[in-house]
């Protein structure tokens, strides 16, 4: 197995506007009950925090769960953040039995992107981030095929060809568990052509996203549009999602559809699908990226 790096600088992250520095992001996701918005108000309030945007939802169901999402400015934040996450834990987490996260607005997240041969999806995310579209530093692009090589290095990423066959792919997703080394925070599936394992999917330790060309639950697995076709359907669509190791049943962040006619062969079918895939996956990566997406049993809560 022989996996060939072309390593360029990574492109230095967008700075964001002035002053953004200081924003923070708490997400909370905890057991349900009366009390919570004031006790992280109040937390807030006390360490000089000042709530810019705040958003909640409950599940309503007795025994439910209880999502939030903040958005607070703190001045000197950077050098603030790691005690103000040891505050939260023991004044707020521990009282609630929370999961919570707080991090600094501006740092954006480290994605690897993952693709075969359609490029449409890769290129699309590459342009949005180089433009600061997206709040991402793409820190590798990992390939089953060395044919999207010289589009990525005009962005200045580097590019993983990672061969992989069936007999392979364990050794394969091995150099490619070596290849991300931790360094990111988000992998994504661009019309990545290969299932990825269950050993794979628990040792990458971060979210996989994986944009389905159909619109889930119909026409999961492989060769949607041909199926599609077959059936005679009036509405094509793209679905982003969260990958798990049942192959396109993970809980779904984001759908969109367009009208087709019966004129429409496969590749007219391909051909207008690919406009929705890219601005699914687009508004997915954002949306998690943003602290926007909380998990709840196979859906997604989307504030
Ligand atoms: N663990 C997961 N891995 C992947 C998911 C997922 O949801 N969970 N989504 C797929 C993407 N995909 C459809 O969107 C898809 C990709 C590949 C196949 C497939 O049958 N692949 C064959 C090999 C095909 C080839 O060599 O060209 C295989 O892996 O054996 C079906 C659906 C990405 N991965």
């Amino acid at each position: 197995m022989t996996a060939t790096v072309s390593r360029r600088p990574a492109p230095l992250a967008p700075a964001g506007p002035a002053g953004t520095g200081d924003i923070g992001r708490l997400v909370v996701s905890c057991p349900d009950g009366p009390g919570i918005v004031a006790l992280i108000s109040a937390f807030l309030h006390r360490h000089g925090a000042n709530i810019v945007q705040s958003d909640q939802f409950s599940t309503g169901a007795a025994g439910g769960r209880f999502m939030l999402r903040t958005e607070f400015h703190l001045t000197r934040l950077r050098e603030r953040l790691h005690l103000l996450r040891r505050q939260f834990d023991v004044e707020v987490a521990r009282r609630l039995g929370a999961e919570f996260r707080v991090r600094a607005a501006a740092t954006p997240a480290r994605v690897a992107i993952f693709v075969s041969r359609h490029d449409h999806c890769l290129l699309d995310l590459l342009w949005r981030a180089r433009r600061g579209e997206l709040p991402i530093e793409v820190v590798a692009v990992v390939s089953n095929h060395p044919d999207l090589e010289p589009d990525v290095a005009a962005f200045g990423t580097p590019y993983m060809h990672v061969p992989v066959t069936r007999a392979t792919k364990p050794a394969a997703e091995r150099v490619q568990l070596d290849l991300l080394r931790g360094e990111v925070d988000l992998v994504v599936l661009a019309r990545y052509m290969q299932i990825l394992s269950g050993d794979f999917l628990d040792r990458v330790g971060v979210p996989v996203i994986n944009i389905h060309h159909s619109f889930l639950p119909a026409f999961a697995g492989a060769s949607p549009y041909e199926r599609a076709r077959q059936r005679g359907v009036k509405l094509i669509g793209a679905t982003a999602h969260y990958a798990t190791e049942d192959l396109d049943e993970g809980p779904i962040i984001e759908q969109d559809v367009v009208r087709v006619s019966h004129r429409a062969s496969v590749a007219d079918l391909a051909r207008g699908g690919a406009d929705i895939e890219r601005t699914v996956l687009a508004r997915a990566v954002a949306w998690h990226c943003a602290d926007r997406v909380f998990v709840h049993g196979a859906t997604t809560v989307v504030f």
